[in-house]
């Protein structure tokens, strides 16, 4: 599924009017019929629908579904909140069939009637901005969203929340609350962004007949979804040993955090890694042990507790590493860090502690020959970057893209929707997981995940994706019937992991 901005979307609709000689009144029609093929499953015979027209061709969508659900013998309102000279092309021809089939439009462009015609409804169909919405909304919009959010409706917005924008970093002043989306075609990048993606409520894409082919020439984004996870996890041979699945090395931990790199380890032993390495300080190993007797040691020189600087360690018995967890933050480990990057002929996952010692240093990253990949949250993304957390939480996309170009770097921005970008920049946004997650040690378990991943037989974007993925699916399923997201900790996510795996085995 991709994921569009408005100018993509635009793009899309061109290159099917144009390239493939489709009319934009059918594609109205197509978007009016779906949605409310949709729709239908929500309403009652006797809902008292209201539909807010607007003045662009999101609006012209609220008239088809106007004269389809009349059609259908509903009891359905239509107010147009703009004067009728400003209803234009497909939505006026649109208009006119709504009027020839029997429909009547009530028209109040001050925005004075709103109130008198809500109370009326049970149900609002939002048609007022889809993805052309522009600058800050001019006078009574504002009013009218505020008295739409206040209404005892239920919401069903067409294509996009109005009021919305479609893209990242656009300021806006406020939005429709939708109960539900039906969202043309393709998601909008808003639906993946936290600040805005709550104003969907529940969504759906619905199909109108563009050209799919032509997607993957408009965008480089998508929505990672379970139907590939199921392609693309691999299936564990039946004749394979231990070596077949990979021999991953972590490295880090300390005496004031043994726990980070013992669920880093665990987790990648629960996700199928042959075998674990754990290069940490010498006093923690028994700690280390009492949760995972499956993992081997690598004792480091260590002080007070922490790794000491520069090791002699052999990285190229390994298939993968992943440093950083709970390490600490000297001068000692930055120095390990730095020369675990630029020995490791293999990929190396770095996070945590590890991020934070890289940001000083992150023109290592383009000498690597072999993958890096960066496991940032937003704080930690912020270091890397100097951007300040609010903007990156505003424009993820682009920053996660410019970043990995940059420093051809696999990243994983992590958040509610994580973004897995590559280093040609193509974004795959994972949506599982849950609040549950938002605690201490869930970056550790996923770090463990990603090191077991990427040493299995798949691509090593897919190898991230579907470790993103598994994480959070074990979380989402682990708060059906045993956990809530107040309890759940992160060492329940890795006793959570099996009941992902067998579903796809
Ligand atoms: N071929 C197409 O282009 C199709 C488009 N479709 C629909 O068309 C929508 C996009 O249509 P448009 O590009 O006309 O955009 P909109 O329907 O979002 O309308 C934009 C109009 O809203 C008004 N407006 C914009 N910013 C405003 C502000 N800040 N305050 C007050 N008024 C403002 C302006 O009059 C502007 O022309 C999509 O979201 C989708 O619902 C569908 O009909 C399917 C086909
Ligand atoms: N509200 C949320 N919804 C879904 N996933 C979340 C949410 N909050 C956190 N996560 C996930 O939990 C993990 C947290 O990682 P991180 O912040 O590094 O934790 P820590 O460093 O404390 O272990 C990430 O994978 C992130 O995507
Ligand atoms: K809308």
């Amino acid at each position: 599924m991709h994921i569009v901005t408005a100018n993509e979307m635009y793009e899309m609709d061109r290159v099917a009017m144009e390239k493939g000689g489709i009319d934009g009144r059918i594609l109205m029609e197509n978007a009016g019929r779906s949605i409310t093929e949709s729709m239908i499953p929500l309403l009652a015979k006797n809902s008292r629908i209201l539909i807010l027209v607007g003045a662009g061709n999101n609006g012209g969508d609220g008239f088809v579904i106007g004269r389809t659900l009349c059609n259908q013998r509903f009891h359905v309102t239509v107010l147009q909140l703009v004067p009728d000279e400003k209803i234009r092309g497909d939505a006026a021809y649109h208009k006119q069939l709504y009027i020839n089939f029997g429909g009547k439009v009530h028209v109040d462009d001050q925005g004075k009637e709103i109130a008198a015609f809500l109370k009326e409804a049970t149900v609002v169909i939002d048609a007022i901005f889809g993805i052309g919405i522009k600058g800050k909304l001019r006078p009574p919009f504002h009013q009218i969203i505020e008295a739409v959010n206040q209404s005892n409706t239920v919401k069903l917005s067409v294509d996009i929340p109005s009021g919305i924008p479609a893209d990242e970093g656009v300021s806006f002043d406020t939005g429709v609350w939708a109960d539900y989306t039906f969202v043309i075609e393709a998601p909008k990048m808003s639906a993946f962004l936290q600040h805005t993606a709550k104003y969907y409520g529940k969504w759906e894409v619905v199909k109108i007949g563009l050209p799919l082919a032509s997607f993957d020439q408009v965008t480089a984004r998508k929505v990672w979804t379970e139907e590939q996870v199921h392609f693309t996890l691999p299936k564990r041979d039946d004749y394979s040993h231990k070596g077949t699945h990979g021999k991953g090395l972590i490295v880090g931990g300390s005496r004031e955090m043994p726990g980070s790199i013992a669920m880093t380890a665990l987790s990648s032993l629960r996700s199928g890694a042959g075998l674990v390495s754990v290069g940490t300080v010498n006093e923690v190993i028994p700690s280390i042990v009492s949760h995972c007797a499956e993992a081997t040691f690598i004792p480091l020189d260590s002080e007070k507790g922490v790794i000491t600087g520069s090791q002699c360690l052999d990285y190229s018995v390994y298939n993968a590493i992943a440093i950083g967890m709970g390490m600490g933050r000297s001068e000692d480990t930055a120095e390990l860090t730095r020369q675990l990057i630029k020995e490791a002929n293999c990929p190396v996952i770095v996070d945590a502690d590890g991020l934070y010692h890289i940001s000083d240093d992150l023109e290592l990253l383009k000498q690597r020959e072999f993958p890096s990949i960066l496991t940032p949250h937003p704080g930690e993304m912020s270091r890397l970057t100097g951007i300040p957390v609010k903007e990156i939480i505003s424009k993820p996309f682009r920053i996660a893209e410019e970043f990995s170009k940059t420093y051809q770097v696999h990243l994983i921005l992590k958040g509610p929707f994580t973004i897995v970008t590559d280093p040609k920049g193509k974004q795959w946004v994972n949506t599982s997981g849950n609040a549950g997650l938002a605690k201490g040690g869930s970056g550790d378990v996923l770090s463990g995940i990603l090191l077991s991943m990427v040493m299995q037989p798949q691509l090593l974007v897919e190898a991230l994706a579907n470790g993103c993925y598994i994480h959070g699916k074990a979380a989402d399923n682990l708060i059906v019937n045993k956990h809530s997201k107040q309890d759940l900790l992160a060492t329940d996510v890795i006793q959570g992991l099996a009941s992902v795996f067998r579903t796809f085995s």
